[in-house]
């Protein structure tokens, strides 16, 4: 976001609709997480189990977050039919009725991976960086004007191919992993999608000038980071130099 706050916008015409979705996708071809050399090492099955259990620990978290910064996000909506719409994003993830919905899939994954229940819920073994970049994201779109609280959720747009990446490559690789576990990623293919074309939709539509165009971009660009701060943090500690930080979780560590 630093790099638009310099810039005086006023008085710039804004860009046309094709060019601005084309900067936000830049975005993601330039910084998504997809990147980032621990997925590369999680979907080419050169991790171990507790290097895969201290990822799945930590996203846990922000998993965890994004139905709260949802409803944080609906609580500043005025319009009925964009709380309509957007609701059902808390849905898929804390379920409804019989649905258990993202978190218990999750919870599938952090199980077969040896954690209790209560440890993974509670946070206590997640690292500093996740909880304060999750924390980031919850801000985010507290603080941030509507438009561009949406945008920020725009990263979505880039995560189906990571997630067919992630299921070949983790069942490949991993004995630890099956079909249930890859539960969660299965679901989100068919959940991102929608999601990411009604938020481009309404980015597209409600960004109207370059100022705020730019802002969408930057979003976009700042959720970029939040995801990857906690790559780095989770390479640091588990991979190389393997420095953990106190009260994160140490591999061998009781974890109830
Ligand atoms: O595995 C991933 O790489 C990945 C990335 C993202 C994302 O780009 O923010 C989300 C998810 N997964 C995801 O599962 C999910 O439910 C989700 C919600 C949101 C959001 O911003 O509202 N992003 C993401």
């Amino acid at each position: 976001m630093n790099e638009i706050v310099a810039i005086d916008w006023r008085g710039v015409a804004p860009l046309p609709r094709d060019e601005f979705e084309a900067a936000i996708r830049a975005v993601g071809a330039e910084r998504y997480h997809n990147k980032h050399e621990f997925h590369k090492l999680l979907h080419g099955g050169k991790l171990n189990k507790d290097q895969v259990a201290a990822w799945a620990l930590n996203r846990y978290c922000y998993q965890e977050a994004v139905p709260r910064k949802d409803a944080a996000f609906m609580s500043r909506v005025h319009d009925r039919e964009l709380r309509r719409e957007w609701i059902h994003r808390i849905h898929d993830h804390d379920g409804l009725g019989e649905e258990g919905g993202g978190i218990e899939r999750w919870l599938v994954l952090t199980d077969a991976l040896g954690f209790s229940r209560d440890y993974v819920t509670s946070r206590r073994g997640a690292l500093p960086a996740t909880k304060f970049a999750v924390e980031a994201y919850v801000r985010f779109v507290v603080e941030q004007p509507l438009v561009v609280a949406v945008a920020s959720s725009l990263t979505e747009l880039f995560a189906p191919s990571i997630h067919r990446e992630r299921i070949v490559g983790m069942l490949e690789s991993y004995d630890f992993v099956d079909d249930q576990v890859m539960a969660y990623f299965k679901r989100r293919l068919t959940q991102a999608p929608r999601d990411s074309e009604f938020a481009l939709g309404y980015v597209l539509d409600n960004a109207k000038t370059r100022a705020e165009q730019e802002a969408c971009v930057g979003a976009v660009r700042f959720k970029c980071d939040v995801l990857w701060a906690q790559l780095d943090a989770l390479h640091h500690a588990y991979v190389t130099p393997g420095l953990i930080p106190p009260g994160a979780w140490r591999p061998g560590e009781a974890n109830v």
